[in-house]
């Protein structure tokens, strides 16, 4: 075969890396992938920044405890303990305090590969650039992107297992110059393999796969480092959505329930799913930031290891259990903990949370889950890493739609899983809507909390329990009565009782989110038509696609696989639903 033409490629250019685009596009790019990789690099320039923060943290307590102990006992102590320092989870786990105290055996790596360049002066581990693995590069433009963007970052490993997408990354990395040589390397591989065969090597893992991640995690959480980060993406949003519930529940152990709240169930079903996988080999995980956007989702967390402060997984999970009449739902805690004294007992949840009948309307429950219903983002970390997009906002090209969801992200209440949807509550009682301010100031005024969600314009998380929602809502229907309905109807039935709650309307300061109020956009309409997940790389477009579409959708993509899911959606499969991707 002869060597590729200059003019076969055309060349892409996206924050500050530069790809060679074959004419064939035989390698996957999706341009729409940029605010995924926008908000990776955010998160990325956070962590950098975070692990120096925590390792002057560790030091500065190494020097401290070395100084109480003495020489001698700090000697040895520095000689078995982990490089790895566990960070801020073993304090909130409240058993571990420093690394030397902490009983993680099968993690502690010496210090031996540390020595010499790899000290500070006083003898302690110097910290070490990040490393990065993109187990599935294709092209390679995000590991370019991470090399030439993030400052601080070291190595940057790109794996692919098709070998047209690994000759275009190493292609890629000769194109962006001598500081991509040195950075970013690119091997044939399967990522889990690979994965497998470096464990607890990587900063850094970062999955970005053809619909599903679920047959990577296993072997991503056993590579990344102690206090280390996994970014995963899915976009096999009709199984994660309830579409195919076994198919879900076969790839992440979660069922999944249709409701409007579907996409950040299907962020919780991800990382109750990495967090079982992490369980297995004594690990656990800590989200930073849980985004859904365009048409995947995306979740980062960083991952350590204790076998004591694993046994807390069954307290951040729950099954939902979500009324088929009404849509009211409820959480099912899986575990819970009894404490006394310096003890802690871990038990089954109590349950069931809810009868048999669902006591506002009288109708059965579904039940989906478990998913992860412990917060799904740091707070600290989403203001830092807003406070950074904002601080550099030239350097990233998807500035305002990564702006604007980190805002409305940085405004979700933080402990309330899942949310109601103010046209859902109409719809089941059949009557006008009060506005949003209007229905956020009666719950504010009864004295619950209420906030926006980053997943769903119309959303409204509140602490406030199903029955005063209700109430509020019969109160509204009061002043806004509607037809009458058949008597065994949802709406009727909850309608047939009296409010115990006397609604206040008025309307409550809190009751605009801090973006409406300073006029901050939080939902932006797509840049572009067509911008959706892209078919495999590879494969063929065909009349079925064309017809689908449109003449002027498959215009010019006719040899470069560009084709978007929604209307091919439409007699998806399981199987073609996780043919696309992103
Ligand atoms: C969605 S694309 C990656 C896009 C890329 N991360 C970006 O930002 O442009 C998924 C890639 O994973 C590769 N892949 C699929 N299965 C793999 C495996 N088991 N090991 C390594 N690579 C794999 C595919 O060849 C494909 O190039
Ligand atoms: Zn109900």
């Amino acid at each position: 075969m002869s060597a590729p033409e200059l003019d076969d490629f055309k060349i892409i250019k996206e924050g500050e890396a530069e790809i060679l685009m074959h004419a064939k596009n035989e390698v996957f790019f999706n341009k729409a992938q940029v605010n995924n990789r926008d908000i990776s690099i955010a998160v990325l320039r956070t962590f950098i920044s975070r692990r120096k923060e925590e390792h002057e943290t560790y030091l500065s307590r190494r020097t401290k405890s070395a100084k109480k102990a003495g020489e001698k006992d700090s000697a040895e102590c520095t000689d078995k303990e982990s490089y790895e320092y566990p960070a801020e989870e073993e304090k909130q786990n409240g058993e571990c305090q420093l690394p030397c105290e902490t009983v993680q055996e099968d993690l502690c790596v010496t210090l031996e590969e540390n020595s010499g360049k790899n000290m500070e002066k006083n003898g302690l581990p110097a910290l070490k650039a990040p490393r990065v693995l993109e187990a599935l590069s294709a092209s390679g433009l995000r590991a370019l992107r991470y090399a030439r963007e993030v400052d601080g970052i070291g190595q940057v490993v790109a794996l692919d297992n098709d070998k047209a997408s690994v000759e275009s990354c190493q292609r890629n990395i000769r194109f962006n110059g001598s500081l991509a040589c040195s950075k970013v390397e690119s091997h044939l591989a399967d990522a889990r393999v690979y994965m497998l065969t470096h464990p607890k090597e990587f900063d850094v893992v970062d999955l970005d796969p053809y619909g599903s991640p679920s047959v990577f995690l296993d072997s991503a959480v056993q590579s990344v480092v102690d206090g280390g980060m996994l970014m995963c993406t899915a976009t096999d949003m009709a199984v994660l959505c309830g579409g195919n519930g076994e198919a879900c529940y076969s790839k992440y152990g979660s069922y999944p329930l249709r409701g409007k709240y579907c996409h950040e169930m299907a962020l919780r079903i991800l990382l109750a799913s990495i967090e079982s996988h992490a369980n297995r080999y004594k690990r656990y995980i800590v989200p930073v930031l849980s985004v859904q956007m365009d048409f995947y989702i995306r979740v980062f967390v960083r991952i350590y290891t204790s076998a004591s402060a694993m046994k807390n997984t069954p307290l951040k999970l729950s099954y939902v259990y979500q009324c088929t009449g009404c849509d009211s739902f409820h959480l099912q805690p899986v575990g819970r903990t009894i404490s006394k004294a310096t003890s802690t007992r871990y038990l089954p949840g109590f349950g069931p949370v809810v009868p048999q009948e669902c006591s506002d309307c009288g109708k059965k429950y579904n039940m989906g889950g478990p998913i992860w219903s412990a917060p799904i983002h740091d707070e600290e970390w989403v203001n830092t890493i807003l406070a950074d997009v904002k601080f550099m906002r030239d350097r990233y090209p998807a500035y305002d739609r990564i702006s604007a969801v980190l805002t409305t992200i940085s405004e979700e209440l933080p402990d309330v899983p899942l949310f109601l949807s103010l046209h859902n509550l109409c719809a089941t009682l059949k009557c006008t809507s009060p506005s949003a301010v209007i229905f956020r100031s009666a719950v504010v005024n009864a004295g619950y909390h209420i906030s926006g969600t980053h997943v769903n314009p119309l959303g409204m998380k509140t602490d406030a329990p199903m029955d005063v929602i209700w109430d509020i809502m019969r109160c509204w229907v009061k002043n806004h009565p509607v037809k009458a309905q058949p008597p065994e109807q949802p709406g009727s039935v909850i309608l047939s009782k009296e409010p115990m709650l006397q609604a206040n309307f008025a309307r409550a300061v809190a009751s605009l989110s801090k973006a409406q109020a300073k006029k901050v956009a939080r939902f932006l309409p797509n840049p572009e038509r067509h911008w959706g997940p892209k078919l495999r790389a590879g494969r063929q477009i065909t009349s079925k696609h064309v017809s689908l579409l449109g003449p002027e959708a498959v215009n010019g993509s006719l040899g470069h696989q560009e084709v978007d899911e929604p209307d091919l959606k439409r007699q998806k499969t399981e199987h073609s639903a996780s043919d696309t991707c992103s």
